[in-house]
């Protein structure tokens, strides 16, 4: 069982104390590390309030998991087998005036593989979830004596409804039946391209249904043979296992086969001849949900415009963008994309196929934004890591950030995009991940220029796409195409054609005419 984090607002600050391991009580064993079966825990009433909590979490997840949680309490309360589906029976127990007593979480018909760790999970999370209660009580009783600092009773009112406002509009989605929905029909989805990025996608698309078959179609014969026998990605994501019902081949024909969907994870720059490679395979209406960013050196295409040329006809295609590190989705971490497509209909489909709570999925009409900020943002995380390789202190950098968005933005909306996809997931959010953000190639890439190493020598010692790279070329082609100046970006290009040291990049850019903000 999943729940959600605890939303930041009722978070404490600072964190309340750890209890010791355990704190539950009363849990069942385990059957087996990999886990199916049953756990128990002694419920109080709070506990009846968060469990229900957890069930509404659960409701989101495929039905077959949802049913096989069948959760009872014991008799000496209420005497009922409980639908955790919806929590009614739950939210009567929390409301009974002798609330309590022993909550079974079962899956006895075997239906959900790795039941047990996820039941384990569930009681973790009711630690929690008491933990923060019982800390809350003590800092909201003790707030006007140990800081002198309240709220007052009206401004907290007013929190509360609006808390409770959002808390029912939530529950309104929560509860529509899942029965039809894109997930439910879903029954093959191919990956292309077994890197990082294609795992991890891959794998948050196994996780949502135990029955999904997810192909990954990789070159490499080592790396599928370790797939299929390991279930880990020795390559790209090595120590993390992989859900059963992802399996990789090198056969493009078998993988496309009786798919329902293509997740395209391909680097952009081998897109076009690999898509002409499986054109023969892949059923014109089959959508293609897009995740490479970056634009094509030699056409400036972008991924929505590259993918019909390569296949020479039209295809449905959705793109996916937005600040998502492959080892944090790898790692079930909350994660938040956008899905844009001008069809709206299809993105919904993708928004429904990939959304759980731990992925949030927004929509948008607006390709050609998602695309731009999705492929820009990878040459100014290079700019970010020249920056932060040179050392020149977080002024500098939030000045170089904020620049390279004005600059995002000034193309972006030439060429016909919403601005406000700029401060959307796919604009800000991902700038943000990507420049800041340890786990990104693009900024590993401009740290490194920015200490000084060649660029040969950075490309040649890692494994790993940096899109930014050949991007960077292409946008000064496109803010040339489109009339507008692009500093920063065109300085990284310079800087990557080895034309500018990285100091004099930065001396150049803070010697330009000091103007009015644009
Ligand atoms: N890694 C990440 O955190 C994220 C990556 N992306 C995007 O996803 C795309 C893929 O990135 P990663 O998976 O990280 O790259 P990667 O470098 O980890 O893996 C690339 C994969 O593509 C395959 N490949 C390369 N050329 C090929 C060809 N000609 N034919 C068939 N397969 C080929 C490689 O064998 C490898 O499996 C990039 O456009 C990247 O910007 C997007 C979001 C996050
Ligand atoms: O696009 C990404 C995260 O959203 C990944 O960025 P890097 O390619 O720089 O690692």
């Amino acid at each position: 069982m999943l729940i959600r984090p605890l939303p930041s607002a009722v978070q404490p600050n600072p964190s309340p104390p750890s209890q010791p391991q355990g704190a539950l009580g009363n849990r069942g064993a385990w059957p087996s590390p990999s886990g199916r079966g049953q756990c128990k825990c002694r419920l109080n009433r709070s506990d009846c309030k968060y469990a229900l909590q957890a069930s509404r979490a659960l409701a989101v997840r495929t039905e077959p998991a949802v049913q096989a949680f069948k959760p009872t309490l014991g008799a000496d309360v209420v005497p009922t087998s409980l639908a955790l589906s919806n929590g009614v029976g739950l939210e009567a127990v929390a409301q009974s005036p002798v609330a309590g007593g022993e909550l079974v979480l079962s899956d006895t018909d075997d239906v959900v593989p790795e039941s047990g760790v996820l039941c384990d999970e569930a009681l973790r999370n009711l630690d929690e979830y008491r933990r923060v209660e019982a800390y809350s009580a003590t800092v909201s009783s003790s707030a006007h004596i140990s800081s002198g600092f309240a709220y007052s009773t009206a401004q907290r009112n007013q929190i509360r409804e609006s808390w409770d406002a959002l808390m029912r509009w939530s529950k309104v989605f929560r509860t529509r039946k899942l029965a039809g929905s894109p997930l439910e029909v879903a029954k093959k989805i191919v990956v292309f391209g077994g890197g990082s990025f294609g795992t991890a996608m891959g794998c948050a698309l196994a996780r949502q249904k135990s029955d999904l078959e997810v192909v990954l179609l990789v070159r490499d014969p080592y790396l599928c043979k370790d797939i299929n026998t390991l279930h880990e990605n020795t390559r790209y994501l090595k120590g993390f296992q992989m859900p059963p019902n992802v399996r990789a081949t090198t056969l493009a024909a078998e993988a496309i086969a009786g798919a329902q969907y293509a997740v395209h994870a391909v680097p952009v720059q081998s897109s076009r001849a690999f898509l002409q490679g499986i054109k023969e395979y892949l059923s014109p209406s089959v959508p293609i949900i897009c995740v490479s960013k970056g634009l094509e050196v030699g056409s400036g295409q972008m991924m929505s415009e590259l993918i019909p040329s390569a296949l020479e006809r039209k295809q449905p295609a959705v793109f996916l963008s937005g600040p998502s590190f492959a080892r944090e989705v790898m790692q079930n971490r909350p994660t938040g994309v956008v899905a844009a497509c001008k069809d709206g209909k299809l993105a919904k489909t993708v928004q429904g196929l990939f959304a759980s709570p731990t992925m949030r999925v927004n929509m948008t009409t607006d390709v050609v934004g998602v695309e731009i900020c999705g492929a820009l943002k990878n040459v100014l995380a290079i700019a970010a890591g020249i920056v932060q390789g040179m050392d020149l202190g977080n002024n500098a950098l939030a000045a170089l950030v904020a620049q390279g968005c004005s600059e995002i933005r000034w193309l972006s909306e030439k060429m016909g995009a919403k601005p406000t996809t700029m401060s959307g997931l796919s604009g800000l959010g991902d700038i943000m991940l990507t420049c800041y953000g340890d786990l990104s190639r693009n900024r590993s890439v401009g740290i490194r220029l920015g200490r000084g190493e060649k660029l040969e020598d950075i490309i040649a010692s890692s494994s790993q796409v940096a899109e930014g790279v050949a991007t960077a070329a292409v946008v000064v082609g496109l803010a040339r195409k489109y009339r507008v100046s692009l500093p920063v970006l065109t300085a990284v290009a310079q800087v990557l054609d080895n034309n500018l040291t990285a100091h004099e990049a930065v001396f150049h850019i803070m010697n330009l005419p000091q103007i009015e903000e644009a």
